[in-house]
C-alpha cells in the first residue's frame, strides 16, 4: 500500500469533481482525484452529451420530413440508427480530452483510477493507496434507479448506461418514467423511426408547470409518442413474441420489443464505507447543510451525490461554492433560488426559481405574472417555431421565478438566472435592448408585459401626459 498524503482529496471525476480538481490545482493547492470507472462521469459517457446528440440527429431527421412548409420538398428520412450512435460516440470522444486523465495531471493533479472507500475520518483507500487528506470531496454522482418492479429482473432493459451502445433501432420503445430522460429519449427515438410509449406513474415532465409542461407534451403525443399518465408499472413480462409487456396498476398493458428504465436516480454511496468517516447519509444521498459539509466537517459532498438538484451545472456551481471554503476558508453557502434546468424537447421546457404554483403559495396576492407568448415574436415566426410562452413570476418589481416553454427555452431562462441571483428589477431587464430579430427578444417583451399594464391602462399616467402635453413648447 503506498501513502498519501495531500490537501484535497476528491472522489468521483464527473462534472463536480473534476471542475474542483481543476480550480483548486490551478489555485496553489495539492490535489488527488480518485475515479473508479470513466473520467468525465455520467454527463460527458451516459448523460448530458450523448443525449443532446442523439437528440440532434433525431432534429435532422424531423427536418427533412418537415421542410414543406419553408418551401423545401418533403423527404422520408432515411436514419441508419447505427450510425446516429457513432455520431453520438463521436461527440463524446470530442469533448473527452477536456475531461482526461492526462490534461488533469498537466495541472499538478495525482489522478488515481480505482474506487475510494474511507478507512476513517480523514483515510480513504484506493487500489494499491491509501490517502490521508485535509480536506474530503464526495463527488461520487449518482446512478440510474432500478426498482423492484415484479418480473423486472427477468426481462433484457436498457438505462441511460447501456441505451447509447445499442445499435439495433427498437421497433417499439417502451420508457418507463416521463421525467426528462423518458421525455427526451422518447423525442429522439420516436424521430429516429421507433414506436415509442411512455408508462409514466404520475404526471409526465411533473416538475415543471403543469400549463408549460402540456405544450410539450402535445407536440410529442402529436408526433406519435403515446404517453400513459397515471400508470404506475406494477409487473413486467416476456411476451412469446419475443417483446415485453408492461402492465400498470390499473391494468393497463403496453406491449414493446425494448425496454428503457428512466425512474430516477440513487446517489452513489455504497462503495465509500460512509459510516468509517462518521459522514451521514439519507435516501438522498449523504446529508450536507447550506455549505455542502457533511456531519464530518473535513468532508464535503457536492453534485448529484449530495441529494439536491442533480444536474452537471449544479455540480458545477456546487465546485465554486466549496473551493471558495476549501482553498480560503471564507464562508460560503449553496443557494438554489437562481439554479436553472432546461429539458431539451423541442419545444425546449425551463425553468428557475419559483414556479407560479409555488410563488402563489409562497407570496400569495403579492404575485403578479407576467406573461408572453411566442406568437408575437417575429423571429419564432419567421423559424415557424412559434409555439412557445414564458411567465415570470413577480413579486415587488422583482422576479422570483421563470418558466419558458419553446424554442430555445434553455438559452432564454439563463437571464432570468441572474436576474434572480443579482435581486434585479424588472425595470432593469426591460432596460436591456436585443437585437432584431432575435428569440431573446421574448425576455424584453414579458419584462415589458409587466408594465403595459401599469403605463397603457393608468388613469394617472393618462392625465400626467395630457397635462404635460399642454404645457411643452
Ligand atoms: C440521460 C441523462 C441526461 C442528462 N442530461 C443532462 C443535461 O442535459 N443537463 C444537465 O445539467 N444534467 C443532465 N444530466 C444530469 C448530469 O449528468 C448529472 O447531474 C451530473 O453528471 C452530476 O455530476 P456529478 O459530478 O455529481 O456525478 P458524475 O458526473 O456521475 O460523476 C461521478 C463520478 O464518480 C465516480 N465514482 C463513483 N463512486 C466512486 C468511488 N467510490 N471512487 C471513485 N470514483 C467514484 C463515477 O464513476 C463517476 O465517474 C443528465 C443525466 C442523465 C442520466
Ligand atoms: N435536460 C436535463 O437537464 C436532464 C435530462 C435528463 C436527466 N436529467 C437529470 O436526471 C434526473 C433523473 O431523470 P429521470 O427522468 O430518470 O428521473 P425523474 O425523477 O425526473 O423522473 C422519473 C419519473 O418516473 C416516474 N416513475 C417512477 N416509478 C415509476 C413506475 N413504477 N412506473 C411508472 N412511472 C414511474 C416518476 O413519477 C417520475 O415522473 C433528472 O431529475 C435530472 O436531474 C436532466
Amino acid at each position: 500500500m503506498q501513502e498519501l498524503t495531500c490537501d484535497l482529496l476528491v472522489i468521483g471525476a464527473g462534472s463536480g469533481g473534476l471542475s474542483v480538481a481543476a480550480g483548486a490545482s490551478q489555485m496553489g493547492a495539492d490535489v488527488v482525484l480518485l475515479e473508479g470507472h470513466k473520467m468525465g462521469g455520467d454527463c460527458l459517457n451516459y448523460g448530458c452529451v450523448p443525449s443532446k446528440s442523439l437528440l440532434a440527429s433525431a432534429k435532422v431527421a424531423y427536418g427533412q420530413a418537415h421542410a414543406s412548409a419553408y418551401g423545401v420538398a418533403d423527404q422520408m428520412p432515411v436514419v441508419d440508427y447505427a450510425a446516429a450512435k457513432d455520431h453520438v460516440q463521436d461527440v463524446i470522444a470530442t469533448i473527452a480530452p477536456v475531461d482526461s486523465q492526462e490534461r488533469f495531471e498537466g495541472f499538478g493533479v495525482r489522478v488515481i483510477r480505482a474506487y475510494g472507500r474511507f478507512v476513517d475520518d480523514r483515510v480513504v483507500e484506493a487500489g494499491e493507496h491509501r490517502i490521508t487528506a485535509r480536506r474530503i470531496v464526495i463527488a461520487t454522482g449518482s446512478s440510474p434507479l432500478v426498482p423492484p418492479i415484479d418480473g423486472l429482473a427477468d426481462v433484457p432493459y436498457f438505462t441511460n448506461e447501456t441505451l447509447f451502445d445499442l445499435r439495433e433501432r427498437p421497433e417499439h420503445l417502451l420508457i418507463i418514467g416521463g421525467g426528462p430522460i423518458g421525455m427526451e429519449m422518447a423525442q429522439a427515438h420516436i424521430r429516429l423511426g421507433s414506436k415509442v410509449t411512455v408508462i409514466e406513474g404520475d404526471r409526465a415532465l411533473g416538475k415543471d408547470d403543469p400549463e408549460l409542461a402540456s405544450i410539450v407534451l402535445d407536440q410529442l403525443r402529436g408526433e406519435g409518442i403515446e404517453i400513459a399518465e397515471g400508470a404506475q408499472a406494477e409487473t413486467i413480462a416476456s411476451t412469446e413474441g419475443g417483446g415485453i409487456r408492461v402492465t400498470a396498476k390499473d391494468g393497463r398493458v403496453f406491449d414493446g420489443s425494448h425496454l428503457l428504465m428512466a425512474v430516477g436516480r440513487k446517489a452513489n454511496i455504497d462503495k465509500l464505507n460512509l459510516e468509517a468517516a462518521g459522514v451521514e447519509t439519507n435516501r438522498a444521498g449523504v446529508v450536507v447543510d447550506d455549505s455542502l459539509r457533511s456531519s464530518n466537517r473535513r468532508v464535503y459532498a457536492i453534485g448529484d451525490v449530495a441529494g439536491g438538484m442533480q444536474f452537471t451545472h449544479v455540480a458545477g456551481y456546487h465546485a465554486g461554492v466549496i473551493i471558495r471554503s476549501i482553498l480560503f476558508g471564507l464562508p460560503s453557502k449553496a443557494k438554489t433560488n437562481h439554479i436553472p434546468w432546461a429539458t431539451y424537447t423541442a419545444p425546449e421546457l425551463a425553468q428557475v426559481g419559483l414556479t407560479e404554483e409555488q410563488a402563489r403559495e409562497k407570496h400569495g396576492d403579492r404575485l403578479e405574472v407576467a406573461r408572453f407568448d411566442y406568437h408575437h415574436n417575429d423571429r419564432a415566426l419567421a423559424e415557424r417555431k412559434s409555439k412557445g410562452l414564458i411567465k415570470v413570476m413577480v413579486v415587488k418589481g422583482r422576479p422570483v421565478g421563470a418558466s419558458v416553454v419553446g424554442h430555445q427555452a434553455g438559452e432564454l431562462v439563463a437571464l432570468w438566472s441572474m436576474a434572480i441571483a443579482n435581486n434585479l428589477k424588472m425595470s432593469q431587464v426591460a432596460g436591456m435592448v436585443a437585437p432584431y430579430p432575435t428569440i431573446s427578444e421574448v425576455n424584453k417583451r414579458v419584462a415589458g408585459a409587466y408594465f403595459s399594464p401599469r403605463l397603457f391602462d393608468s388613469p394617472m399616467v393618462k392625465r400626467v401626459v395630457q397635462f404635460v402635453q399642454r404645457w411643452l413648447p
